[in-house]
């Protein structure tokens, strides 16, 4: 595995899932795999759970994390090839990637989409600047397109939580939100949840219909009632609109999940990749009570992760 940025075939997910688990039966296991390497995190952008699980799982495999918070602590980043520097940017990614790739043996980076250029963003633009700079095998602690770290933490959750013997339908729903926020939780999931053969519905309101190159194999139902019933896993998560890119059209607060919505899934576990905007995206009743993963999922972060870092430094 020379990086880890999509789902790539469903042997590699499986096979990723079986490690993380054995990782997570003894997180120490490996403690000497990585003396001597170091793994460069390089945020552009917030973060909680990955920014700690990200080098919990370097450590628990014996590498050296060093994390960057480079929209706070770096210089500002010039993106654009031939670019004049006489404005605000004060260091080309050329120079910064392939600087932090000698002093690393394997970088992870988080960079969000600008929401504003949906080319620039459809093509992860950023996120393989640093790719093509840095020479070095890349991890994605979620781009402007994905979050595969965490769809892996997702496919492991549903697997933990699956009823033997039963094909489990997994459902995800729009949530309303107050911000315009990315797609990339979502199309990894959808990646993720059809790659690994997981019957997968999706909802939300008309005109919030994600691009179609991550969907695909899935059903689309923009009634959410309809949706949700005999859902066994309801993921729940909030994104702008892709076509009309990056604007709010829906606000809708009927789609917030509420207790109400499971009348016809009695039994149905409840995900989100957190955080999570209470009563808003998700009720309080839901996200304290027994239906909640959520807790689940941000614990097998470290394990997907390790299972990722494992591999990648073969
Ligand atoms: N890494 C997990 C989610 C990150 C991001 N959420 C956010 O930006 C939430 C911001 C807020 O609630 O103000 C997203 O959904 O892609
Ligand atoms: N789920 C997730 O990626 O959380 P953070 O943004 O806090 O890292």
């Amino acid at each position: 595995m020379n990086h880890f940025t999509q789902f790539e075939n469903k042997s590699l997910a499986e096979q990723l899932i079986e490690e993380a688990l054995k990782y997570k039966s003894d997180p120490r296991q490996h403690i000497s795999k990585g003396l001597g390497k170091r793994v460069g995190c390089i945020f552009l952008n917030p973060s909680l759970r990955t920014r700690a699980s990200t080098q919990i799982a370097a450590l628990n495999l014996g590498m050296d994390p060093i994390v960057m918070n480079m929209d706070k602590e770096g210089w500002a980043l010039e993106m654009q090839e031939g670019a004049v520097m006489n404005k605000g940017t004060v260091e080309h990614i050329k120079d910064a990637a392939a600087v932090l790739g000698t002093y690393f043996d394997v970088l992870a980076i988080r960079a969000f989409p600008s929401l504003s250029n949906k080319q620039e963003d459809s093509e992860d633009f950023v996120f393989n600047q640093f790719i093509k700079y840095s020479g070095v095998p890349v991890i994605s602690l979620e781009s402007a397109i994905r979050h595969p770290l965490q769809s892996l933490a997702d496919m492991i959750t549903i697997q933990e939580n699956i009823i033997a013997g039963h094909k489990p339908k997994v459902v995800l729903t729009w949530a309303p939100h107050i911000k315009a926020i990315p797609h990339a939780v979502a199309n990894s999931f959808a990646e993720w949840a059809i790659g690994c053969g997981h019957d997968l519905t999706i909802t939300h309101p008309e005109g919030y219909d994600l691009d179609p190159k991550f969907t695909k194999g899935s059903k689309i139902e923009y009634n959410q009632q309809k949706a949700l019933t005999d859902a066994d896993f309801v993921y729940v998560k909030n994104w702008s609109a892709f076509d009309d890119y990056g604007k709010i059209h829906c606000t809708d607060t009927s789609w917030m999940l509420t207790e109400k919505h499971f009348k016809n899934a009695k039994n149905a576990k409840v995900m989100h990749c957190l955080p999570v905007r209470r009563n808003v995206e998700l009720s309080d009743e839901i996200l304290n009570g027994s239906r909640s993963l959520v807790q689940k999922q941000a614990e097998n972060r470290i394990y997907a992760a390790q299972a990722v870092l494992s591999k990648i430094i073969e």
